[in-house]
């Protein structure tokens, strides 16, 4: 009896395997194409926009900075593959004016034809403890973090749908997959993004439109080094839970996943264990994804929970700490 039953699940696991290729989709061929990164002058979208090029794509780079846009434009160059290859660059605020965004996007579809694949990365963090952070800063992240990805999505998904292809890249975060101390106004961002993902995935999905949310763990870039200036003590100590990674090795796995129209795109062993975690009601792209996911998601629960425990125990420690050095001033 249960030889049968294994033997029905093997034989299940096969059949999956033999019709994977068909709902797999078809990659998506770079040379040519046109490509949107937005947050394109820096740290990781500059990036994935140099692995593009590099793959013979056409660029448009989004940001506010001029200067910057020219300098990375420039940069970008350097990797041009044939002679036609073309780098535009736009200057706008993505998370201001939707009308803008829009008309933006529509003159740099005229220049380098219909976009195949934006890139959302122009982002932004703010740590602080959830009292010190301004309401303001609540509302800034939100608008360019996540407001500014669905404007851009929403200025390209029209074009996207007539010609039946393309590619949308969520760039969130790990901490867009767990929340941790010191991210209350960063975190809901990169959450709220991949709520937009799943049900925007739903949506295209038959007009062959294939969403990629990516969830990078510190990363060595401009952004970052700005971010540690005024992180609070716990965060810095919970966030040496992983390490930090090269934005060129970040941007290659992008690139690569949303060549291959992947749902989740992580990094490192960590980034695994956590995307297999919080996997949830997202879709799958291959059987062996789902699969593993449904193998792997008890383990990695309990392993999930001892992290978890040490987390509180390093704010717990922190705090023990600031009142004692607290009361200490005062007796002085
Ligand atoms: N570095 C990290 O540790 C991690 C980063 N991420 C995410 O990756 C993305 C990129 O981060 P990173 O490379 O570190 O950031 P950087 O600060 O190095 O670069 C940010 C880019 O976004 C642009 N940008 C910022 N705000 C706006 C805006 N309102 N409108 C248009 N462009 C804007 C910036 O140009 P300009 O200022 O000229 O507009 C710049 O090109 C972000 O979404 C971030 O949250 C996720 C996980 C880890
Ligand atoms: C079972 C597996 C458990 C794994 C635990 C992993 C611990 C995660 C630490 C995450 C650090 C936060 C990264 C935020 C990066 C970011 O978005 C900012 N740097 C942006 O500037």
């Amino acid at each position: 009896m249960l030889l049968l039953a294994a033997a029905c699940v093997v034989a299940v696991v096969l059949l999956l395997y033999m019709v994977s290729p068909l709902i797999s989709p078809k990659p998506l061929k770079l040379p040519g194409a046109h490509v949107v990164v937005t947050g394109g002058s820096s740290g990781i979208g500059k990036c994935v926009a140099i692995e593009c090029y590099k793959q013979g794509a056409f660029i448009t780079l989004i940001a506010r900075n001029e200067s910057k846009l020219l300098q990375t434009k420039k940069e970008i160059e350097k990797y041009s593959v044939n002679d036609k290859q073309v780098v535009l660059c736009i200057s706008v605020d993505v998370s201001k004016d939707y009308g803008h965004v829009e008309n933006v996007l529509k003159q740099a579809q005229e220049k380098l034809g219909p976009v195949d694949m934006l890139i959302n990365c122009a982002g932004t963090s703010v740590t602080g403890k959830f009292e010190d952070l301004e309401i303001s800063c609540f509302e800034r992240l939100m608008a360019v973090n996540y407001l500014g990805s669905v404007y851009s999505s929403h200025a390209v998904i029209p074009t996207m749908k007539e010609r039946r292809m393309g590619r949308i890249v969520f760039v969130s975060s790990q901490a867009g997959q767990l929340g941790l101390f010191g991210y209350t106004a960063y975190s809901p961002t990169k959450f709220a993004l991949r709520g937009l993902a799943e049900a925007l995935q739903m949506e295209v999905k038959p007009y062959n439109i294939y969403v990629t949310v990516a969830y990078p763990p510190d990363t060595d870039t401009p952004g970052f080094a700005e971010e540690i200036k005024t992180k609070p003590l716990e965060t810095k100590l919970i966030s040496e839970a992983t390490s930090v990674c090269q934005a060129e090795q970040v941007a290659r796995i992008i690139v690569k996943d949303a060549i291959q129209g992947n749902f989740n795109s992580f990094m490192g062993s960590d980034g695994y264990m956590l995307s297999i975690l919080t996997s949830g009601m997202s879709p799958v792209t291959t059987i062996t994804e789902g699969l593993q996911q449904v193998v792997c998601m008890g383990i990695f629960r309990i392993i999930g929970l001892f992290y978890l425990g040490s987390f509180d125990s390093i704010v717990r420690r922190c705090m023990i700490q600031r009142e004692k050095s607290e009361s200490t001033d005062k007796t002085k």
